[in-house]
């Protein structure tokens, strides 16, 4: 078997006495695109900020392609990070900035300067997600929330990182925006060959962007596998959880 793109062992987290990641295991394929789902609170944002390095986790590895990134710091961590492109929850657009010099930030660093060759790197991007070259010029506050999303998708994927990381994408869309965000999602990472990891409790959207789904409950992953299998999971959390029921061994408020 090859080697894993991200692998994940033995994985906590504790906040104080709240545990929060509990050993999580989990690898994601090279080419995949993985959703991890679970209810508010349970800690799939502690695991994503792992993940990036923004959190540092009690115990346990994530490796990429083989190696570790727990404990890496300095120029190792940026070259690790220089891999992953991110689309935050809310989008994370600077409205100081416009949409061009946004979309292009990892690209410059944050520096100004090469603006003629950025501003045509912006438009290609922005072209991708649907938005005309006009867009590149406009600031971001001038933009449509379903507009904003697509432009952090252009700079999530401008810098063609190997690993995409998405953080609850459709947050704050109506169903039909979210569907094109979700759809455009799928469409790139395709394009682009590109491993993505999701966070999500939207369950459209998990469906829609998904090879393969992994559900984080009690600070572990209680279920992995692929999408089609998520109707006949056999697990209890995880039907309760698909169908929004508020009945079964999922308590609501159990994670805070
Ligand atoms: N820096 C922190 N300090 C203390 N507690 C934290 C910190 N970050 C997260 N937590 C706690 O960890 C738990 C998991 O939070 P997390 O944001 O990962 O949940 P989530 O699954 O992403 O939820 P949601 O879907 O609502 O965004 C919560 O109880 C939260 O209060």
């Amino acid at each position: 078997m090859s080697v894993p793109r991200l692998s994940i062992r033995g994985l906590k987290k504790a906040f104080g006495p709240k545990v929060v990641l509990d050993g999580v295991d989990l690898d994601v394929a090279v080419g995949e695109s993985l959703v991890i789902i679970g209810g508010s609170g349970t800690g799939k944002s502690v695991l994503l900020k792992c993940i990036l390095g923004l959190i540092h986790p009690d115990s346990g590895s994530i490796k990429l392609d083989g190696q570790e990134l727990v404990g890496l710091k300095g120029k190792a961590l940026e070259q690790a990070r220089a891999r992953f492109g991110m689309l935050f929850q809310g989008g994370a657009l600077f409205d100081s900035l416009p949409v061009w010099r946004n979309v292009t930030f990892a690209l410059t660093q944050g520096k100004l300067g090469a603006g003629a060759a950025m501003h045509k790197i912006a438009v290609e991007n922005l072209a991708k997600v649907g938005l005309e070259p006009r867009v590149a010029d406009l600031r971001p506050s001038e933009l449509s929330g379903g507009m904003q999303k697509r432009v952090a998708l252009a700079r999530a994927i401008a810098a063609n990182p190997e690993i995409l990381f998405f953080d609850e994408p459709t947050t704050g869309l109506d169903p039909i925006r979210a569907d094109t965000i979700n759809a455009l999602i799928r469409q790139q990472v395709s394009a682009m060959g590109a491993t993505a990891l999701t966070i999500t409790h939207d369950m459209a959207s998990a469906r829609h962007i998904a090879d393969r789904i992994a559900m984080l409950h009690g600070g572990r992953i209680l279920w992995d596998g692929p999408v089609s299998q998520l109707d006949s999971s056999g697990n209890a959390f995880v039907d309760q959880f698909v169908h929004g029921r508020s009945e079964g061994p999922i308590t609501a408020g159990a994670n805070g």
